[in-house]
């Protein structure tokens, strides 16, 4: 379990997080949503340990990891732009990381991997010739082949359009429950954070306005920042949609 007890962070005296404090069972997929601004970078880099806090604890399966350096931490971070490397083919960016520790995972493993995530295809391609959900996918297997013990993902499927970003959300899911992953997603978008997670972390000004499941989320709202930024959104997505559909011949409808 991951436990955060009364973390806080300021720059330049400015508090961006204050007093937060929450736990992170193992396993779970947990978002961090709010609007630009609000502290979910910082929040994710406190956890991989880029950044440090200034003040409370983050604790990981009863150790204290607030001091740890980030190398020592076992945590391990898919960023936002993927950051791979474009003078290797795919395989060869993969198995990246294994080329000074060959024994975290072994070839059979990273076979797994590449099937799981749909790469066999393009294991020879160099990182120019593939989409922008090909590139996600190879930058999860590189990450996963280094057996983290927890995935942080900035914003995965942020640059990805519709259906590939549906197959990405599975393909998290799958890696999740397969390897038991804890999973921590920075998202900027409610319907995203409410469809992947097993709960969602929603930070308002610093603070967690709401930590709960998608289900109690939409029924209990626990507050105004919530009602007006998420359901609010959400509301105006479903009835855009609803109103779509409901104008539309229904044989059209069943045949797309
Ligand atoms: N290194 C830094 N020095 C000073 N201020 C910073 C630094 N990093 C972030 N901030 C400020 O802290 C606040 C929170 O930033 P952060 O990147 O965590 O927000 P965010 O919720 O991830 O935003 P976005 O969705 O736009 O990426 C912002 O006001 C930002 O300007």
């Amino acid at each position: 379990m991951l436990e955060l007890k009364n973390v806080k962070k300021s720059y330049d005296g400015v508090p961006v997080l204050e007093d937060i404090s929450i736990n992170i069972e193992d396993g779970e997929i947990v978002s961090i949503l709010g609007p630009s601004g609000c502290g979910k970078t910082t929040l994710l880099n406190l956890i991989l340990g880029i950044v440090d806090s200034d003040g409370g604890k983050i604790i990981y399966n009863d150790e204290d990891l607030t001091n740890v350096p980030m190398e020592k931490r076992g945590f391990n971070i898919v960023f936002q732009d993927y950051a791979l490397f474009p003078n290797l083919n795919v395989y060869q960016n993969i198995t990246y990381g294994l080329r000074n520790n060959p024994s975290i995972s072994t070839e059979e493993e990273v076979q797994d991997l590449i099937k799981l995530l749909g790469l066999e295809e393009h294991l020879n391609k160099r990182i120019g010739q593939l989409s922008g959900g090909q590139k996600q996918r190879v930058a999860l297997a590189r990450t996963m082949v280094m057996k983290p013990k927890i995935l942080l993902l900035d914003e995965p499927l942020s640059a990805l359009d519709g259906v590939i970003k549906e197959s990405i959300k599975d393909r998290i899911k799958a890696i999740a429950k397969e390897y038991h992953l804890t999973t921590i997603i920075v998202t900027h978008d409610p319907e995203e954070a409410l469809t992947l997670s097993d709960r969602v972390m929603i930070i308002n000004e610093g603070k967690i306005a709401q930590f709960a499941k998608p289900e109690e989320i939409i029924k209990t709202p626990e507050n105004n920042f919530v009602q007006k930024f998420i359901l609010h959104q959400l509301e105006i997505k479903k009835n855009n949609i609803f109103t779509l559909f409901a104008s539309q011949p229904q044989a059209a409808v069943q045949v797309s």
